[in-house]
């Protein structure tokens, strides 16, 4: 005899078939937080980073930078000498002497103190010192004190204090003296009046070194 099944019979749970006309919209798209690329990539990125530094030091440069104020009074310059010292490499021959004072002359007039010359500066200057009176111009002659009157001639160099020129002596007793206060051809120093070495006021005396 045939057993008979308990239970209601039930017809098979009905396949859903997936509608294909229906667009699938109804799962939820993630969205990731992806990181923005920039033009250029991310060297590119770096590449400006670093030139913004680059740009910031310079700014910071351009901050540090001293304002040199110049004063363009040339008494003030005359008593901005501050030393004489007798010329090295004397003993040159007159001829080529006799030249060199001439192409000299042809640089005298409204001489200008420039910066950046000899390199012949001592380290202990501050930075104040380095740049004062790059731009003040130059008389044709100075006189400090009692000191003989010297014409300026060419630059010989630039220390820490200041800048060296040829000085020569407009009316020599002797024209052939070379050394001691009655020499014919020094070395003039020139400091403007803000430097370190006319702290007490711009020099009057003079003295001329061997
Ligand atoms: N008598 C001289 N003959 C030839 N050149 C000179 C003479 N005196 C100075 N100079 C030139 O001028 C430059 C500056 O000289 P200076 O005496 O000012 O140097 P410094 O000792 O470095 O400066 P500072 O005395 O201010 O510290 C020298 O490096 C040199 O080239």
């Amino acid at each position: 005899m045939p057993q008979l099944r308990s239970g209601v019979r039930r017809g098979r749970r009905p396949t859903i078939k997936p509608d294909l006309d229906e667009p699938d919209i109804k799962k939820p798209r993630t969205v990731r937080a992806t990181r923005q690329r920039r033009p250029g990539g991310r060297r590119a990125v770096q590449n400006n980073n670093r030139g913004n530094n680059q740009k910031e030091v310079a700014d910071v440069k351009g901050i540090v930078q001293p304002v040199v104020v110049v004063d363009d009074d040339d008494d003030e310059n005359e008593n901005a000498v501050k030393k004489t010292t007798s010329l090295s490499g004397q003993g040159q021959g007159e001829e080529q002497k006799e030249e060199e004072i001439r192409v000299l002359k042809e640089e005298v007039g409204e001489k200008e103190m420039d910066e950046y010359d000899s390199g012949g500066r001592s380290g202990d200057k501050g930075v104040g010192a380095e740049d004062e009176g790059s731009t003040a111009p130059l008389p044709e002659k100075v006189q400090v004190g009692g000191s003989p009157m010297y014409r300026i001639e060419r630059k010989l160099g630039k220390g820490g204090f200041g800048q060296v020129y040829v000085g020569r002596r407009t009316n020599p007793s002797n024209p052939h003296e070379r050394t001691g206060p009655g020499a014919v051809e020094v070395a003039l120093k020139f400091e403007h009046r803000s430097s370190k070495g006319c702290n007490y006021g711009p020099p009057y005396e003079w003295q001329v070194y061997k």
